[in-house]
């Protein structure tokens, strides 16, 4: 087994991220792990926390070694303001940036072998000056990708998304023929490839309710979805169930036969998926240049610092990277 070089980015300074990572240094990992982050930040809130902390600094031509327990690689970057835990400060935005962009271009480079997000505050980056909707889009945009899929896995679930952050109102013009074969496509190819299920069972929801119920209650269903998910199963033989109406699509004889639930959008299959699996779930982005996972969960500004942050879903998203990476 050769040993892999994973990047965390421990995301907004004044939420959980920080926490999490110190967290997850406690134990000893088969990776080397290479948190983008603050040095004194990290200190500061591992102080707070009573959680004891080495950093090293990061080498990157030395052979990546597995992180012993107590200690993160580092590569240094420096908060704008001194962070206090659970108190935003868009000063510190550029910052948070500054780690994902250094994350994307070193996994571009091939330096990393994937990375691991810990969660960011989408309104204080917007509201420092910075547009930004997610890290799904920032690193597509930073890696030139028209197209990638947010896709949600827990143990009972796996569901991607057609649309990812976007206000509702723009969903049913964001879902073209184009982008449904698109999102479909890449799925497709990395459930065989790096999921190795040989022919995924797609279950697909309609956007309408009722699945437009034949036009009275909406036509994308009928001018867009149906026509798309016919050429898809005519053209590359998926195996594509639907669409069905989602408020009954979620249930166990579905479920126990899918091997990924697509939803139109955010909300529609997010909420399912968290309420079976909060805490357990991974986020991961297919169809960029490299692996990338993250955390379930938000920033928790008001369990910063408090140690009562709950460590699984990182746990998950670096395990699954460690995962991908070693079959990459
Ligand atoms: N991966 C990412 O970067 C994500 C970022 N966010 C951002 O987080 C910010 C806050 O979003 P919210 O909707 O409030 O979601 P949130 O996930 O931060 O909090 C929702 C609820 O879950 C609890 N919670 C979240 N993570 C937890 C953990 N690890 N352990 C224990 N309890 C936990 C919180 O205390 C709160 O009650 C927003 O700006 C949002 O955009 C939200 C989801 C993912
Ligand atoms: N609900 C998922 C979420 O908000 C995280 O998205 P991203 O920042 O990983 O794109």
């Amino acid at each position: 087994m050769t040993i892999k070089r994973i990047a965390i980015t421990p995301g907004e300074p004044a939420g959980i991220g920080p926490d999490l990572v110190i967290q997850l240094a406690q134990q000893a990992w088969p990776a080397e792990l290479v948190v983008c982050a603050d040095p004194n930040l990290l200190a500061n809130r591992a102080k707070k926390l009573g959680l004891p902390l080495k950093l090293k600094p990061y080498q990157p031509t030395l052979e990546p070694k597995p992180q012993e327990a107590g200690s993160l690689t580092i590569v240094p970057f420096s908060l704008a303001v001194e962070c206090e835990s659970g108190k935003l400060d868009e000063q510190n935005s550029g910052y948070v940036v500054e780690t994902l962009t250094y994350a994307g271009e070193h996994n571009m480079n091939g330096e990393f072998d994937a990375v691991v997000t810990g969660p960011v505050h989408k309104g204080i980056i917007n509201q420092a000056g910075i547009p930004f909707s997610g890290h799904t889009e920032f690193f597509a945009n930073q890696a030139k990708c028209r197209d990638v899929v947010m896709m949600l896995s827990s143990p009972e679930l796996q569901v991607a998304l057609v649309t990812t952050h976007i206000p509702l109102a723009y969903v049913s013009k964001a879902i073209t023929p184009e982008r449904l074969r698109n999102i479909l496509s890449i799925l497709n190819k990395d459930l065989i490839n790096k999921f190795g299920i040989a022919r995924p069972r797609f279950y697909v929801c309609g956007l309408n309710p009722h699945a437009g119920e034949d036009g009275h209650l909406g036509r994308e269903e009928i001018d867009i979805i149906i026509p798309t998910l016919d050429a898809m199963r005519t053209e590359f033989d998926m195996d594509i169930v639907g669409p069905l109406p989602a408020d009954t699509l979620f249930q166990p004889k579905y479920l126990e036969d899918a091997d990924i639930v697509l939803a139109m959008y955010h909300d529609q299959g997010l909420p399912v998926l968290k309420s079976l699996g909060f805490g357990k779930s991974v986020n991961i982005t297919l169809g960029l240049p490299y692996i990338r996972t993250s955390v379930d969960h938000g920033t928790a500004l008001e369990l910063a610092g408090s140690g009562q942050a709950d460590i699984g879903s990182f746990v998950c998203a670096l395990n699954k990277a460690i995962e991908l990476a070693q079959k990459n």
